[in-house]
């Protein structure tokens, strides 16, 4: 099974809230780079691990992990909206061995993802739609999470799945690294955010941009040195992008979930899907990294990084 793999972070803020066009310029070329990587390793199916922001899976049912066998992008922040090209049967297949190795993961035959998902999909391969997927979920904002190293048996399951099936698999890893934008927490919510957090999957079009404009209200306060979210952390970002590089996965999944957030702001577990991904890499046997961009972007509230790995066999 020749696989390949591609990191990236996200941002909704993107083209929303950019930083000065030469540093936009700069992420660009490396999206075109990544783009270029998946287009030449021509992928017949892609898993993609990413996280969600109270737009698909809410306080009502919240699995750490879950597989989406039918997946539908809700179009938030403007991104494009409607049907993945799910592959149900690859996406079966996977939640049956990674269940099978022990690893509990949810399915949902109507799953709904957010830019966590859509912003990886757009970028690599243009639409929601080129190239058949696999949406694996992975909560890393809803507390209470699980210890970070169950990402990594997530991803080695997925790993050994897919050595299964006669695929060209792309492994997708979509989140991260520092970073704390004003998503809500449960905590310490009002009731009626509490509510949002529970029951709010269809926010009216009046409610969502208010949310959103929230987001690049805040991420402006941000840029300009104020507000109350989180520094970005340049050297923490360095040590996960240098420990998933060398595939020492213990100096990231080994430390406890205060550490993340202490480190990398309340968003920092969304690294999960990075472990994830490297993890499911892994189990294809050594891999080295082709490519590792990083910019600390306060415009995009985020340690902002995009790697591409291939296994050291060349199965890629
Ligand atoms: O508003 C949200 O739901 C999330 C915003 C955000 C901002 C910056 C980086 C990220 O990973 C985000 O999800
Ligand atoms: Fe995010």
């Amino acid at each position: 099974m020749p696989v390949a793999l591609c990191a990236t972070s996200h941002s909704p803020l993107i083209g929303l809230h950019d930083p000065a066009p030469e540093v936009r310029a700069e992420v660009d070329a490396e999206f075109a780079a990544a783009r270029a990587f998946a287009e030449d390793f021509a992928p017949d199916l892609a898993v993609i691990f990413a996280p969600d922001h109270y737009n698909g899976f809410l306080y009502d049912m919240m699995p750490s992990f879950c597989v989406g066998a039918a997946a539908t992008s809700v179009g938030d922040y403007g991104l494009p909206s409607g049907a993945l090209d799910v592959d149900r049967d690859a996406a079966y297949a996977v939640a049956e061995r990674v269940l099978a190795s022990g690893v509990d993961v949810a399915v949902s035959e109507d799953m709904r993802v957010d830019h966590g998902f859509v912003q990886p999909l757009t970028f690599l391969f243009g639409s929601l739609t080129a190239v058949p997927v696999v949406p694996v979920f992975i909560n890393c904002v809803a507390e209470p999470l699980g210890p970070a190293v169950r990402a990594r048996h997530l991803g080695t399951a997925v790993g050994e799945a897919l050595k299964e099936m006669d695929r060209r698999v792309l492994l997708i890893g979509s989140g991260g690294l520092s970073h704390d934008p004003p998503v809500p927490r449960l905590k310490e919510a009002t009731p009626e955010v509490a509510e949002r957090l529970t029951h709010g999957r269809d926010p009216s079009p009046e409610q969502r941009a208010q949310r959103e404009g929230r987001t690049v209200k805040a991420a402006s306060e941000f840029a300009h040195g104020g507000g109350a979210l989180r520094p970005l952390n340049p050297d923490w970002d360095a040590l996960v992008l240098r420990s998933l590089a060398a595939g020492d996965f213990a100096a990231v999944d080994g430390r406890s979930n205060e550490w993340f957030v202490a480190e990398g702001g309340h968003s920092a577990p969304e690294v999960r899907t990075w472990i994830a991904a490297y993890a499911a890499l892994a189990a294809a046997g050594p891999y080295t990294v082709r490519s590792s961009y990083y910019r600390a972007i306060p415009e995009w509230l985020a340690g902002f990084a995009t790697t591409t790995a291939v296994p050291l066999d060349g199965a890629a």
